[in-house]
């Protein structure tokens, strides 16, 4: 599902990955961990083809970012949902509208949308605040938004970059616990963070970026003995 293979990658004079190697398949939840500024953002950029490798590749469902096309960007991009940890709603739009404008975008019946938008936002709790204005949510719920827009399209794989970094650790543990819900059905989630108690929380795969380089981690669970 998601191979990264050999890969390098620069910054104009800044060295980010010196051969990472990683294989992700359908269903699983994994954890990226490391430092600040080892790369976790550049990492998931080049998921979702933002980045390019220098060298090697890396593989998303069908395509390769070495022979993708520029026109096939956005429709790799509508098979990925994208979760930020400052969440980037629209402010100017209601809820319900944040998530009907992604589906307006693909030309999805007006009847459908209404289906789905109600069906994300029950998903993530918040159907009762669909007419309110981001400005009048607290951050919990304006994250949660953010992952009913990012599921809307029935993503296979949901990226989440520090979703709960402005977080406070019981919200985030809220937040965490819609990701997995969404996980358990099938949906791959790949979770970057630099916060080492969320990883308790979660049975997932856990790989930490290092020296340019992607390191398998055994971490125990809270709830094992
Ligand atoms: N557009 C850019 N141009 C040049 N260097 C960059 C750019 N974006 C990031 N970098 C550098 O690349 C390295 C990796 O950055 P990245 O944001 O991917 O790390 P990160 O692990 O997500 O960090 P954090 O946890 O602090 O968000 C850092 O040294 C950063 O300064």
């Amino acid at each position: 599902m998601l191979t990264f293979n050999h890969v390098v990658f620069n910054y104009s004079n800044q060295p980010v990955f010196s051969d990472l190697n990683l294989h992700v398949t359908q269903g699983e939840f994994v954890f990226i961990i490391g430092k600040s500024g080892v790369g976790k953002t550049s990492f998931i950029k080049m998921i979702y083809m933002d980045l390019i490798p220098n060298s090697g590749y890396v593989q998303v469902g069908d395509y390769t970012s070495d022979s993708i096309r520029e026109k096939d960007l956005p429709i790799l991009r509508r098979k990925i949902g994208i979760v930020f940890q400052d969440y980037q709603l629209l402010n100017d739009r209601t809820v319900y509208e944040n998530l009907s404008f992604v589906l307006e975008v693909v030309n999805t019946p007006r009847k459908l949308i209404k289906r789905k938008v109600l069906h994300a936002l029950s998903d993530v709790g918040l159907a009762h605040k669909q007419n309110n204005y981001p400005d009048t949510l607290s951050g919990g719920e304006k994250q949660r938004v953010a992952i009913a827009r990012a599921i809307i399209n029935e993503p296979f794989l949901v990226l989440a970059d520090e979703p709960t970094g402005n977080l406070d650790p019981e919200t985030s543990e809220e937040i965490i616990e819609i990701l997995k819900k969404i996980n358990q059905r099938g949906t791959t989630v790949i979770l970057a963070t630099h916060n080492y108690e969320l990883i308790r929380k979660v049975n997932a795969k856990i790989i930490k970026i290092e020296n340019g380089k992607a390191v398998k981690v055994v971490v125990r669970k809270k709830d094992e003995n």
